[in-house]
């Protein structure tokens, strides 16, 4: 297969270091800044591959699969690198947090070729090139034949990689994570280390209140699941971070919207209230770039 990733950050370089070991794939890998080669720290060794670097979406061609793994807020920038690798044939697997990866890019392409991917595991660029990845984890695609053909160019792979029957729950149980990590965000330190009641108090609203609006979106969100946010919260290490705590630590935009500011977005729709998140996204807007709000 002929593969692109767009974005060589953290999930673009682990994607990037996992197709490259599979002979059959040509990897290419679409860039802002020149790049060597491609590393990435697994649990159990290094990976290294090197795929072809394009910076100029000029040079870049239609291909099997496009796996776009950019941040929310770049996505009007990555438009010049699909005009030039989508052809009648690509599917674009969208492989970011959130649960509007349909949405982000219907006014790109249409929706059909569109693969959404929950992607559960944390991964860190430690520098050009070089990739960390914590924990194999998993990534989860909806079923279907883009979800399965996307699950087969990673043969071999030690992510768990499936379809799952019910993609929409588990993309928003996926966000129930995420929309605690604003507090870290902000914080800029792990919560289990200065865990008080009224932290989990705030946690715990945040999370269910993304379940809140998940259920009335028609998501099935367990108990167990808010369990387990709180619960990893609780023993978060100090040095624990998430991708957009990443963010606001190298002063990058941040994915406010598509972490917080969505489901303040969709409950208001539902008549929910979501007055955590409302204060997260105020929060975290009033802290982070002055140029960007996303
Ligand atoms: N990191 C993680 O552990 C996890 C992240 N996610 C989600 O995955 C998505 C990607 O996150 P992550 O990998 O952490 O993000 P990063 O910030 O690490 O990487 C984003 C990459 O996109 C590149 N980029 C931006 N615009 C363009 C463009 N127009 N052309 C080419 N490259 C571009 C950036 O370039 P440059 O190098 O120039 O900055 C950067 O390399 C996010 O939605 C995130 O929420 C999901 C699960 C875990
Ligand atoms: C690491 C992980 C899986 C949880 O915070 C994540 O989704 C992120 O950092 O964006």
């Amino acid at each position: 297969m002929n593969i692109a990733i767009i974005g060589p950050g953290a999930i673009g370089g682990t994607m990037a270091a996992w197709l490259g070991q599979n002979p059959d794939h040509a990897v290419t890998v679409c860039a802002r800044s020149p790049l060597d080669s491609i590393s990435l720290q697994t649990p159990d060794g290094t990976l290294t591959a090197t795929p072809t670097v394009l910076t100029d979406p000029a040079d870049a061609i239609p291909l099997d699969w496009v796996l776009v793994t950019i941040k929310t807020y770049d996505i009007a920038s990555a438009q010049t690198w699909l005009d030039r690798l989508v052809g009648p044939q690509t599917r674009v697997a969208v492989l970011q947090n959130g649960v509007e990866h349909i949405q982000r890019f219907a006014h790109l392409l249409p929706a059909e070729r569109i693969v959404p991917v929950v992607v559960d595991f944390p991964a860190s660029r430690l520098s050009p090139g070089r990739y960390a990845q914590g924990l194999y984890g998993s990534m989860a695609v909806p079923v279907g034949r883009n979800g399965d053909d996307f699950v087969a160019l990673f043969a071999g792979c030690r992510i768990a990689i499936a379809s799952d029957a019910d993609f929409q729950s588990r993309a928003w149980a996926k966000l129930c994570l995420n929309c605690a990590g604003a507090v870290p965000t902000l914080t800029q330190r792990g919560t289990g280390a200065v865990w008080t009641p009224e932290l989990e108090a705030l946690i715990r609203a945040l999370v269910e209140e993304c379940a809140a609006v998940a259920r009335a979106e028609g998501a099935t969100i367990a108990q167990s699941v808010i369990e387990s946010v709180v619960d990893a919260a609780r023993n978060a290490p100090p040095t624990s971070s998430n991708s957009m705590q990443a963010d606001r630590l190298a002063g990058r935009a941040m994915e406010i919207e598509a972490r917080n500011g969505v489901i303040v977005r969709l409950g208001a729709r539902h008549g929910i209230a979501t007055p955590m998140n409302a204060l997260m996204v105020t929060l975290l807007n009033a802290s982070g770039s002055p140029w960007v709000q996303t």
